[in-house]
């Protein structure tokens, strides 16, 4: 047996068979014309849209409209015949199929807006038509018939958002970072997964292997000792955890709330099951990854209405759209930008189509007047304090009371005391806070010490934040992928923080953590963890004066 190491991004044991997610084949140099291409092009189309359609009716909403609109694009007359009229003129099936798409792409391209955007979608369609056509198996997720780790090169946040929980134990890539959407959106799926593998491209289909989510690890054919042992663990923490309910609290009493991170309607109906305080960051840019066109205030306040209603009588905290980066929205495009983590994007971005914004508005309002739950509205990516008062403005006229903003942009962090004196609460958003004050793209697997969240530099800019909210008396809670990690929630807790939200998953472990210490000792963690000159040190110092109990099962 192996072990081969990555970055673990989604907690938790997964052990089964490996499925590849295939990549795209070309077609063959000088491939020679067919006399039957018609009828193979238009089988292949036929069953790229086909294959798609099937799968519909297996996935979730969001998965389910992405899926559709591809295999709309698959039964395009125009792009099936373009491929024709090359094969006629001599081009090879598969050669008629890439130039025709190519073709299409450079037109969506050139139209801009929606349609660039669509542009990878087209892609995608070649590419499976290519590959029906030479009969090579389909790029992309293949059907599941069976449960399987399924292991990719990459996957785009469509993709994952797409994928069938019932049937992907466990997610392994050889690209991604520790907080790409890709992870985030496995943590909330609560998907074991490890990214930024090398050893992936190696792993074929139908080889058993272990991923321990929690250490990063995968295991190559792990022997039936080292499975059990680490499902021992599993439950060994689970047994523990079976007590920690109820509302976050440190030993001594002092109320932490315990809260969830969503990404639309059907997270919000397990959230609202599960046993949390309510929702602390509810990502809205999630829900509309795939809508080609600005939804409509009426079809918003339908959403935030069956989102809102399982929390009746708990705090839902939206964010307005963050939309931009590596969240592009169709409808919500302001053309190529050279650095689109520094470019407009987030609040940004509202800036530029206010109307946006105050749609959005409009449906948030809407839909908390229909239902009991206690909604807060927060800014993505605010820099400054006129930005938050531009932003608090037009939450407020909107009859939403409750305003806040992200901090996770250092500038803001550092000039909290005037940030927050502009609204009634801050959320750290640690994943871009990281991005930012170490200048690492968050993407970018190699760099994935520099974004650790323990860095020292970061533990300070979160500590700023804290401290301009506490002289504000406003709260400052953490919905960044850190605030789920028990170890950093003592550390997030003892400087300040007065919520913590993160993957449903993640909670009773956090719970559990700060149940186990006092007030004074998370301030105690929190001053060990700022005084180390590196990010391991900061955690080893947390871990050596931990709980035992709490070290016992991490
Ligand atoms: C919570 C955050 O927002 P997102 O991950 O969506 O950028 C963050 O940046 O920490
Ligand atoms: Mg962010």
């Amino acid at each position: 047996m192996t072990v081969v190491q990555g970055i673990g991004v989604s907690a938790g044991i997964a052990f089964g068979a490996v499925v590849r997610v295939g990549r795209a084949v070309r077609p063959p140099d000088n491939e020679p014309a067919a006399d039957d291409a018609e009828p193979r092009i238009r089988e292949a189309f036929e069953s790229v849209a086909s294959d798609l359609e099937a799968r519909v009716a297996l996935v979730e909403d969001t998965a389910a409209s992405i899926l559709t609109a591809t295999a709309m694009l698959a039964r395009d007359p125009s792009l099936i015949d373009g491929a024709i009229a090359r094969a006629a003129s001599g081009a090879g099936p598969a050669t008629a199929i890439d130039g025709a798409t190519r073709e299409f792409m450079d037109q969506f391209a050139a139209l801009g807006g929606y349609f660039a955007e669509r542009a990878t979608d087209l892609r995608d369609v070649g590419d499976r038509a290519i590959a029906a056509v030479m009969g090579a198996p389909a790029p992309g997720v293949p059907a599941l018939e069976e449960p399987c780790i399924l292991v990719a090169h990459d996957l785009a946040p469509a993709e994952t958002a797409t994928l069938d929980r019932t049937k992907v134990l466990g997610i392994i890539t050889e690209a991604g970072g520790r907080t790409s959407h890709t992870a985030i959106l496995a943590a909330q799926m609560a998907i074991p997964a490890v990214v930024k593998l090398p050893e992936a491209s190696e792993l074929a289909d139908g080889r058993i292997v272990m991923i321990d989510g929690d250490a990063g690890a995968v295991h190559l054919d792990p022997s039936p000792a080292t499975v059990t042992e680490h499902r021992e663990r599993g439950a060994r923490r689970a047994r523990a955890l079976e007590h920690a309910t109820g509302p976050g609290s440190t030993l001594d009493g002092k109320q932490v709330k315990l809260l969830a991170n969503i990404g639309g309607v059907d997270d919000a109906v397990a959230a609202g099951a599960a046993d949390v305080e309510g929702v602390g960051l509810f990502r809205t840019e999630f829900v509309f990854l795939s809508s080609p066109t600005a939804p409509t205030v009426d079809d918003q306040a339908e959403i935030y209405r069956q989102v809102f209603e399982p929390f009746e009588g708990r705090r839902v905290v939206v964010r307005t759209l963050d939309a931009g980066a590596d969240k592009p929205l169709a409808f919500a495009d302001l053309g190529a930008e050279e650095n689109p983590a520094l470019g407009r994007r987030g609040l940004r971005l509202s800036a530029e189509r206010p109307d946006l914004l105050d749609a959005q508005l409009e449906a948030l309002s809407v839909a908390a007047g229909q239902t009991g739950a206690d909604v807060w509205v927060m800014a993505p990516m605010v820099a400054d304090a006129q930005e938050a008062a531009w932003f608090a403005r037009r939450v407020r006229e909107n009859g939403l009371p409750t305003v806040g903003v992200m901090i996770e942009i250092p500038a803001a962090a550092l000039r909290a005391g005037h940030v927050m004196a502009e609204v009634d609460f801050g959320s750290l958003g640690t994943n871009d806070l990281a991005q930012y004050t170490m200048a690492a793209d968050r993407m970018q697997g190699e760099l994935a010490e520099l974004l650790d969240p323990w860095q020292p530099a970061v533990l300070d800019v979160v500590a700023s934040a804290a401290e301009g909210a506490g002289r504000n008396g406003k709260p400052m809670g953490v919905c960044g992928e850190s605030a789920g990690d028990p170890l950093m929630a003592l550390v997030l807790a003892g400087l300040g923080c007065s919520s913590l939200s993160m993957a449903p998953s993640r909670v009773a472990m956090v719970r559990f953590a700060l149940s186990r210490h006092t007030f004074a000792q998370c301030v105690r963690l929190a001053h060990l963890a700022r005084s180390a000159r590196t990010p391991a040190d900061a955690r080893a110092a947390v871990l050596a004066e931990c709980a035992p109990d709490l070290a016992a099962i991490l």
